[in-house]
């Protein structure tokens, strides 16, 4: 049934649903919208609505080819309690369910989207704003054209949403497989944060699985600050070169945006004709097939969720009640780990790849049988290793920061005085 929001839209049927909110293909003025509707709960915080308004100008002042445009931000409907952004519609899937499709990009594709969503990052930096959720569900691709172009979008979003539900204290707000090591260690984050993030996303188009990923997630946040990113068998060395600068642990050793997508343009004529890489597929009756990554991380995430009681990997909602369309980690929120805490316990838990021929380990992320054989595999030094780090997990609904740090706040835009390109977040 039609609805209206504002005076100027009216929404049609539900696109997707996320974490906050649903999306709705909506008609506006100027023709066809997506529009996405922020929860009831969440939109009946006046705070929120302050916030949204006052954020109003960063929201709506991102322009670029390759960024979701949004077109305006509705505050009020007929109960007054509807928040609703106003986006440009993008006619196609989003990232996440095309790599679902398709296990494993081709070399080429994944870094021809990677060098799109690199350009709006450079955009986004350049004004001052961290986009802090770079992730394959928040890159939109539009297959309209000749050709398939990646937009961004969320820029902001979920941190405005985030950070007054606990009352501005904070720890580790993200999605654990996309979190830069410098934030798992409470530094603030700046642009480099989003490239980390991007250049995960280009591993786990490669290779159908996260360099760091699998299990429970605060193992997954460990191995972030830990462990190596191991190589991926038949990468083209200059592209397997650029991953590894931007997967640094130290911020400062990344690429730039602009850099990157310079570098990763350079790189695609290079790329022409290459298969997707080979590295195994998952055992039948895994689910999805997404990913064929050895067992060690997985066997060692899940025999921590088991000997700790942690719960099972899940959609950790961004806030209580949430009910987003997939059962993938999305936003989690936990205190930040002292530096004891990140010194101890699972090393060597990272993903070992498979090369190909050798046997089949499992699935790196969903499949219940597989999971199963997983926690029946596991070793008792990674039921030690990452039962500790449950001890400093806290999620939505109830993540104050327990040892009084400061919070991290959303995106905003910086007034001035910083590198054009490394914003910060104050
Ligand atoms: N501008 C848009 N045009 C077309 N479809 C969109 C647009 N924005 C979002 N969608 C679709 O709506 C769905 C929900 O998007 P939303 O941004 O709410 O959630 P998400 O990013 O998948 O998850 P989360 O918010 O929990 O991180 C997605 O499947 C996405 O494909």
């Amino acid at each position: 049934m039609a609805r209206n929001i504002g005076s100027h839209y009216t929404t049609h049927r539900v696109l997707g649903r996320g974490s906050a909110g649903t999306v709705w293909l909506g008609e506006g003025p100027e023709g066809p919208v997506a529009v996405k509707v922020l929860r009831e709960d969440l939109a009946a915080d006046p705070d929120l609505a302050e916030r949204f308004a006052h954020e109003r100008h960063a929201l709506l002042g991102l322009e670029h080819p390759n960024i979701v445009g949004v077109r305006d931000l509705v505050i009020g409907g007929p109960d007054a309690r509807d928040i609703a952004l106003v986006m440009d519609l993008v006619r196609g899937p989003d990232l996440r369910s095309h790599l679902e499709r398709e296990r494993r990009l081709a070399p080429r594709d994944a870094v021809a989207i990677t060098a799109d969503v690199a350009g709006a990052l450079a955009v986004a930096h350049a004004a001052g704003i961290v986009h802090r959720d770079v992730k394959p569900e928040n890159i939109l691709l539009d297959t309209t054209g000749p050709g398939t172009r990646a937009l961004l979008t969320d820029f902001g979003v979920a941190k405005l949403i985030d950070e007054p539900r606990h009352g501005g204290k904070g720890g580790v707000v993200g999605t654990p497989d996309y979190v830069a090591p410098e934030i798992v260690e409470g530094l603030p984050p700046r642009a480099a944060v989003d490239i980390y993030a991007l250049v995960t996303v280009l591993y786990e188009l490669l290779a159908g699985f996260t360099p760091f990923g699998g299990g429970h997630p605060g193992a997954v946040l460990r191995r972030q600050v830990t462990e190596k990113a191991a190589e991926l068998p038949g990468i083209p060395g200059e592209l397997w070169e650029l991953i590894q600068q931007c997967l640094a642990k130290a911020p400062a050793s990344r690429l730039r945006a602009v850099e990157l997508a310079s570098r990763l343009r350079e790189l695609l004529p290079r790329l022409d004709g290459l298969p997707p890489l080979d590295i195994g597929d998952p055992d039948p009756g895994d689910g999805p097939p997404r990913a064929a990554a050895a067992a060690g991380a997985d066997a060692a995430g899940d025999a921590g969720e088991e000997a700790s009681g942690a719960p099972p990997r899940a959609a950790v909602p961004l806030v209580r009640g949430a009910a987003p369309d997939s059962e993938r980690v999305t936003h989690t929120r936990m205190r930040v780990p002292d530096a004891a805490e990140l010194a101890g316990g699972a090393h060597g838990t990272a993903r070992t790849i498979r090369a190909p021929g050798q046997p089949r380990a499992g699935s790196a992320r969903h499949g219940a049988a597989a999971r199963r054989r997983r926690r029946l595999a596991a070793t008792a030094a990674a039921v030690v290793g990452v039962g500790a780090v449950g001890g400093w997990l806290l999620f939505s609904g109830g993540g104050d920061s327990a040892d009084g740090r400061a919070p991290v706040p959303p995106a905003v835009v910086v007034p001035g005085g910083e590198r054009p390109d490394e914003p910060v977040v104050p």
